[in-house]
């Protein structure tokens, strides 16, 4: 009955979603933890709460015509995908990468959307972004596609409606150009997005959030295996805002981070990478040349491998989807790591995550994991609207709070809890569902 029912939503998912293979990825995910909660709760049923949930409030999408230095025009395309609004205001970043498309941003609002219930914030789900690539382009064409982008955008958002913040190829710089041409055209100062620079509304600990909450709930999944993080090797990916701070914070904590990359090679250092050399990454603010770090530190350079090919206790993938197979999570297994938890948003392909399960390593999805960036944004919000700046030791703690409470809801909600495995996917999903589908069903059918 169970496997008739899934299937019969596959099929119906695919007919919807042609040519949308990561979002249909994200939703199958989901699908599988939840189909089974559809018997003893036939409300669910009732109001088709998991059709309804996977078919997006609305997605806009938009031309971005902007100017390069050589005075050409320059056609991009812009979007921004309001998931669902049933539990506030929607909010999520927005993307600049040439792999930008439909479908990715309807994965990212969906698994958005799941996130930012588990954080018990009043936040809806959404995603946002453009096939804009900033590679090699100069801080003015970086601020005029800013502006173009913003034209359309600002009629879409607001601090009421739909409130954006960074996340691939968008930080503090974009933020600060996008943040400035919606307060021209709309003509208010609100917070109608997030990640702002302290001085014009952005809230102390965003910048590190998802970095450190993502070490915060690591460190509860270690507590929930009887362990630590001292002296744990870690392998992180990616080198950017997310896998940054996770390696600073989780050197503080008495780790050794063993790796980091980017989409040319990895960085290896089995003595540990050492936090001077990330606080200077941090600080340059360029693409990290990783290759030359590895030189002037004494560490290795590899053009032709992943993080996942060294040993670690830890995996913490910080860079983007599907960058972690199956084959990546045999050689995890193998190489002895015990515990994997999510920084970027849905790292881990199907195959991987089934080996993970079956060699049960404690695996924690994005959702769960990398939610602390965006709960740290709903205080942002929650500041802005009370005219408000609260300290940065306050707000980490909160954000501790936050990752320890949206851990132990994972623990609460998986239901094939075995010789202390935790299935932290299930957990995350049915939690998240639970509460969406609640206000979903409270709010009427529409
Ligand atoms: N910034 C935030 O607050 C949040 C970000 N995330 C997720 O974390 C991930 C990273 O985002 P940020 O650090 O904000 O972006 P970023 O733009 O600061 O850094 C991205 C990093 O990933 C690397 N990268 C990209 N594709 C890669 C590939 N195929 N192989 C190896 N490295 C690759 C880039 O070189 C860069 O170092 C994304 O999946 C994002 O959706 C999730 C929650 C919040
Ligand atoms: O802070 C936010 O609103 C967005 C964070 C985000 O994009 C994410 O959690 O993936």
């Amino acid at each position: 009955m169970k496997q008739r029912q899934l299937d019969a939503l596959e099929q119906w998912l695919n007919e919807r979603n042609p040519n949308q293979p990561e979002f249909t990825q994200a939703v199958r995910e989901l699908y599988a933890d939840i189909t089974p909660l559809l018997e003893d709760e036939p409300a669910y049923q009732d109001a088709s709460v998991l059709q309804c949930l996977t078919e997006a409030d609305r997605c806009i999408e938009f031309r971005v015509c902007w100017e390069d230095d050589d005075g050409k025009i320059q056609v991009n395309r812009g979007y921004r995908v309001q998931f669902c609004g049933a539990l506030g205001p929607y909010k999520g970043g927005i993307r600049f990468h040439p792999s930008v498309n439909q479908s990715i941003l309807k994965f990212l609002a969906f698994e958005q959307t799941f996130k930012n219930a588990l954080t018990g914030l009043h936040l809806g789900g959404g995603k946002g972004g453009s096939d804009f690539n900033p590679r090699g382009r100069s801080d003015r064409e970086i601020m005029r596609f800013c502006q173009a982008f913003m034209n359309e955008l600002y009629r879409h958002i607001g601090q009421h409606t739909d409130v954006p913040a960074g996340d691939i190829n968008v930080g503090s710089r974009e933020i600060g150009y996008l943040f400035g041409q919606y307060r021209r055209l709309a003509n208010v100062f609100a917070g109608s997005l997030t990640g702002k620079d302290i001085e014009f509304g952005g809230s102390q600990v965003r910048l590190e959030a998802t970095g450190y909450g993502l070490i915060y709930f690591l460190r509860e999944m270690l507590s929930a295996s009887d362990t630590c993080i001292d002296n744990k090797r870690i392998a992180i990916s990616g080198a950017g805002n997310v896998a940054l701070h996770a390696a600073l914070k989780a050197i503080e904590c008495g780790a050794s981070v063993v790796t980091l990359s980017n989409s040319d090679g990895t960085l290896h250092d089995s003595n540990g990478i050492k936090a001077d050399a990330i606080k200077q990454i941090l600080k340059s603010k360029q693409r990290p040349d990783l290759e030359k770090i590895a030189k002037d530190t004494q560490a290795d350079w590899h053009s032709d491998k992943k993080p996942w090919q060294f040993d670690c206790d830890i995996a913490l993938p910080c860079a983007s989807q599907n960058e972690l197979d199956e084959s990546d999570a045999q050689n995890l297994v193998d190489n002895g790591c015990s515990w994997l938890a999510e920084g970027a948003n849905m790292p881990c392909t199907e195959k991987a995550i089934a080996v993970l399960n079956e060699s049960r390593v404690a695996n924690a999805p994005g959702k769960a994991s990398n939610a602390g960036g965006v709960a740290v944004s709903g205080l942002e919000m929650s500041q802005n609207a009370n005219f408000a700046s609260l300290p940065f030791e306050e707000l980490d703690e909160r954000l501790q709070a936050i990752m320890k409470d949206i851990h132990n809801q994972c623990v609460k909600h998986q239901q094939t809890q075995e010789n202390g495995w935790v299935n932290y996917r299930q957990g995350a999903n049915v939690a998240a569902f639970k509460r969406v589908a609640a206000a979903l069903i409270a709010q009427g059918i529409g």
